[in-house]
């Protein structure tokens, strides 16, 4: 391998966060663009960083030989699963952020890529804008995938259990004090001196209750 690592699937829980589709230049150098951070020039939280290769294009790095090489990798069988899964990943970026194709570039994208251009090299001719939809209503298939959720860090669990541990400690306080008031209302309202009375005798040093 070129790369001694593959994707994270925390690296597309990531990239599904992102919520602009593309951004100015529309390019390999964008930053905080979804379709550059699937792509894998960008990192996956969006950052463009010249040194960066991620999701698809680190997949791609990886595979090595044929699998590594744009004019070839079409013929690694692999490509197809690789490809697949990317379109999942756009698939349910869609679901989650594109309500329609508003947010697709207008204009200033390299050739080809303006929203209303037909996409080289289909036949016949469809535009970006057509194939800016979601695949299970609008193309007649749909993925069974599970996305990631987002990993807690270990600093966030900590805080919830301590913010735990303080409510407890509250509630535990503030039922032991009320409880202690009532008793102490209880006692405060009997007679100093009842119908029965400890009785010490002084006799046989004894205590009984009259
Ligand atoms: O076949 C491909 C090989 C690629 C290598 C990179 C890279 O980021 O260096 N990107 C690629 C895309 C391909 O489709």
């Amino acid at each position: 391998p070129m790369v001694q690592r593959l994707p994270e699937p925390q690296d597309v829980v990531a990239c599904l966060e992102l919520t602009a589709f593309d951004s100015p230049p529309f390019y390999s150098t964008s930053s905080d663009s979804f379709r550059n951070s699937i792509e894998g020039y960008s990192a996956p939280q969006g950052n463009y960083d010249p040194a960066v290769r991620s999701l698809h294009n680190l997949a791609h790095l990886f595979l090595n030989g044929t699998g590594g090489q744009t004019h070839l990798s079409p013929n690694d069988p692999i490509f197809v699963l690789l490809h697949t899964f990317t379109d999942a990943v756009f698939d349910e970026w869609l679901r989650r952020h594109a309500p329609d194709a508003s947010i697709y570039p207008l204009e200033n994208t390299p050739i080809g890529h303006n929203r209303e251009f037909n996409m080289v090299p289909f036949w016949p001719p469809v535009t970006n804008a057509e194939m800016f939809v979601t695949a299970a209503e609008n193309l007649g298939y749909s993925y069974e995938a599970e996305w990631p959720g987002r990993r807690h860090s270990s600093s966030i669990v900590t805080v919830a259990v301590v913010t735990a541990l303080i409510v407890v400690a509250i509630i535990f306080a503030a039922s032991t004090c009320a409880v202690r008031s009532r008793a102490y209302r209880t006692e405060g309202r009997q007679p100093l001196l009842g119908d029965q009375y400890q009785r010490y005798d002084d006799h046989d040093r004894t205590q009984s209750v009259v």
